[in-house]
């Protein structure tokens, strides 16, 4: 195996609020490989964007406490000096978020902020960065990139701020890239192109962290897939082992409430009961446990992400029996299909 580009261990996240602490993250490990493109999954409030924010020490609010260790390259991210983690963002790690707007500023024209990210870690004069800045526009399938250069973001399309985006994340030919839902705003075949881009950048040899809640994009683009479900982590493994091998009920939601194409006719899909779970309101046990139609005792307790059959690699947290995982998918999948939009609570309300 090789030495992981970041090794996150243990990271837990927690914010005071009005109505006392909420740990939004909660005993999250996980690594990236060099080159390794590392997907990130799960649904709105999963915990998905505070990890990763926290691994950047991007979370500047002062009601958040972050805790546990973040290593990068050797170093502990979490113990650096300011200037150190600064010069770590944008030299060795990049971002792109959802909105381009949070890394643009509207005030000065796109070119000239790709140049400006290129000095910043490049002794270059202005002349040589502007035309890097051109060269990068181009890079990222922006047409007539030598006259789009001087253009302001707002004169930009969505899809060509997030190109801009990309191309600064380039300039620095970071070793890590953290992307969080860079292409949720953006319509479908744009979205395919910025994938295209995420690719070329991991061709490079950046490794990618892309958060999602879409399976569908991770299917096409991870080497490895991290499941997570109230601020845990409720699977993690190989792209191939998880789609084809899906160990937690939790995955088996996600990836039966994805629309195939093919078959004789549309089938009713299944979605998964219940509502996420709010941090401020975890259950003592297993998070996913009050939506889980496989629901047993033991799902009080909290159970330890775990390779149930001897695949290190292939890890999940769940009570239930590892080799009987194939039929019990099944079962529930039977259950979602029959009788969808109840789960375990709803029925128990119902018969109450
Ligand atoms: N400043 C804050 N104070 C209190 N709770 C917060 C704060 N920021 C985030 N949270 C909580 O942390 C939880 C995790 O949020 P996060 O944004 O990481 O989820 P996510 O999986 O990225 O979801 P989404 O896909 O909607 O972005 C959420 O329930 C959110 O309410």
């Amino acid at each position: 195996m090789p030495e992981p580009l970041l090794d996150v261990r243990d990271l837990r996240v927690s914010f005071r609020t009005r109505q006392g602490s909420v740990t939004a993250v909660d005993r999250l490990s996980f690594s990236v490989a060099p080159g390794e493109i590392l997907g990130v999954v799960g649904e709105s409030g999963s915990g998905k964007s505070v990890s990763m924010l926290a691994v950047l020490r991007l979370l500047t609010n002062p009601n958040v406490t972050v805790s546990g260790e973040v290593r990068f390259r050797g170093r502990d991210l979490l113990a650096l000096p300011d200037k150190e983690m600064r010069a770590v963002r944008g030299r060795e790690i990049a971002m792109v978020f959802q909105d381009p707007m949070t890394a643009l500023t509207p005030v000065y024209t796109v070119g000239w902020q790709i140049a400006e990210q290129i000095r910043a870690h490049d002794r270059v004069s202005r002349r040589e960065a502007r035309a890097r800045a051109v060269r990068l526009l181009s890079d990222v399938g922006i047409p007539d990139a030598a006259s789009r250069v001087n253009a302001y973001p707002h004169e930009f399309s969505g899809g060509m701020r997030q190109r801009a985006v990309i191309a600064m994340a380039l300039s620095c030919d970071p070793a890590l890239l953290i992307a969080d839902e860079p292409t949720t705003a953006l319509d479908v075949t744009v979205q395919a192109q910025i994938l295209d881009l995420m690719r070329e950048l991991n061709g490079r040899g950046s490794a990618v962290v892309l958060i999602t809640h879409d399976m569908g994009v991770i299917s096409q683009i991870a080497d490895r897939v991290l499941v997570m479900y109230g601020g845990r982590a409720a699977e993690e493994g190989p792209r191939r082992a998880v789609f084809h091998g899906p160990r937690h009920p939790y995955t088996w939601g996600l990836l039966d409430s994805v629309p195939r194409v093919g078959g004789a006719r549309l089938r009713r899909l299944p979605t998964i009961a219940g509502v996420p779970v709010s941090p401020g309101a975890l259950p003592p046990g297993c998070a996913f446990a009050p939506r889980c139609r496989l629901r047993h005792d033991r799902c009080a307790e909290l159970p330890a992400l775990a390779a149930g059959n001897g695949d290190a690699g292939h890890r999940d947290a769940c009570w239930l029996p590892p080799d009987d995982r194939g039929s019990l998918r099944l079962t529930a999948r039977a259950a979602a299909t029959e009788r969808p939009g109840t789960g375990p609570d709803m029925e128990k309300e119902a018969t109450a």
